[in-house]
């Protein structure tokens, strides 16, 4: 037998038993098949939609109840059936609240509670009124974690002591009546955390050195701790405000250097009822970010990082948005730059000229 036979032979075996390699590729096609579907749910498992909360009859704790935000976040639960206990430490601002909540009504049966404590201080205390809650109204099956303040001033111009203060009232005011009820959320498999951040806890602004960090600290919370919950059915919401016409911001108002009041303009304010009704609606449904408004919705799909996701449309838009919502920003970010240039060279006219008059 010649080689070029040898040749002829083993290319028509070649071409004519391939078939003996179905059986092989077959295994392939269906291995990439399974592999392709456990990436596909690996993918889908954190999207599926938690089960909305029914609100009518269901307790809610809502701390900084009495004033502004909180208490439009009450009013909004109140609307819908809910039990309330409002939280917070001047006892006449919370009548005064009650008083107006009840107004809203939809049946005979539903209670507003008052609390008088200070959430920043004494965990034993924040336990124990959480308890006596518990007691008069049932389970909580939201807690709403409001009460906080603000403040807006240059850096070297806030009092040291006001840095530890306002972690103790924004963070630690949030970890503790969270703490207080979580244990019963568990054992009872469900549950609703909010957290009240701002629009300044997803990006530091200029006179925001002392607020910002106590609300960014939340974000951090609120996703360990939906990580954590998540198999116990308890869902977490972490809530970034703009602006809103509250007694709270005409306090911050008096201090806020100009910076900061150009900055803000331009998100603009909001009005705290609408602001609260997003905030409740995002809760219910168990989203990881709420926001308010076009400025809102694109900050939180540009900060969206490693946060939990809910819906595969969510998804999607952070994967189509992310780079175009990074340039719109680096737009901002220089407009902010220029505010901050241009404030300065004003203030340091404007000193030179009053020193020019003395
Ligand atoms: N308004 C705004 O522009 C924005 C507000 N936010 C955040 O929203 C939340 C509410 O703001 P807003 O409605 O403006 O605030 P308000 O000042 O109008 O209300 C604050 C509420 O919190 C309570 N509170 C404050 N400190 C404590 C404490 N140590 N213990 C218990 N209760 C306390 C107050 O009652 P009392 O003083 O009687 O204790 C009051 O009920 C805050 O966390 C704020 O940082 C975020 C972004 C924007
Ligand atoms: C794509 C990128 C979009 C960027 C938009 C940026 C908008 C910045 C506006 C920030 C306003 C800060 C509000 C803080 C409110 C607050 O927490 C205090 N008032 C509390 O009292």
């Amino acid at each position: 037998m010649s080689s070029e036979e040898v040749s002829s032979i083993s290319d028509w075996l070649w071409l004519n038993s391939w078939w003996l390699l179905l059986p092989f590729i077959m295994l392939l096609v269906v291995a990439a098949f399974i592999v392709a579907f456990v990436l596909l749910l690996y993918m889908i498992s954190p999207l599926i939609s938690p089960k909305p909360l029914k609100l009518n009859g269901a307790h809610v704790v809502v701390t900084g109840g009495s004033s502004g935000i909180g208490k439009c976040i009450a009013i909004e639960c109140y609307k819908h059936g809910a039990f309330i206990t409002l939280v917070a430490r001047d006892e006449s601002k919370l009548l005064q609240a009650k008083k107006e909540i009840e107004n809203f009504a939809i049946n005979d049966k539903q209670v507003v509670l008052c609390i008088s404590v200070d959430v920043s201080k004494d965990y034993r205390q924040v336990e124990s009124v959480i308890k006596q809650a518990q007691e008069k109204l049932g389970p909580v099956d939201m807690l709403v974690n409001c009460a906080g303040s603000a403040l807006s001033a240059k850096f070297e111009e806030v009092e040291v002591d006001r840095f530890r203060k306002l972690m103790e009232v924004n963070y630690l005011g949030s970890v503790y009546p969270t703490r207080a009820v979580i244990t019963t959320m568990k054992e009872r498999r469900m549950g609703r955390i909010m957290f009240v951040s701002s629009q300044a806890g997803q990006l530091g602004l200029f006179g925001y050195t002392a607020y910002s960090p106590s609300k960014f600290a939340l974000r951090g919370l609120a996703e360990s701790l939906q990580m954590e919950m998540k198999p116990y059915n308890i869902y977490v919401t972490v809530a970034y405000p703009p602006d809103t016409d509250t007694p709270g911001l005409a306090e911050e108002n008096k201090l806020k250097p100009l910076e900061t009041k150009l900055i803000s303009e331009t998100s603009g304010v909001c009005q705290p009822d609408q602001v609260a009704k997003i905030f409740v609606k995002d809760t219910v449904q168990g989203n990881f970010s709420s926001s308010v408004g076009p400025d809102g919705y694109m900050l939180s799909a540009l900060t969206c990082g490693m946060s939990p996701v809910t819906s595969i449309t969510e998804g999607l838009q952070q994967i189509v948005t992310m780079g175009l919502f990074r340039t719109i920003a680096l737009f901002y970010l220089g407009s902010f730059d220029s505010i901050v240039r241009r404030c300065m060279i004003q203030r340091e006219q404007q000193s030179r000229a009053a020193e020019k008059k003395e």
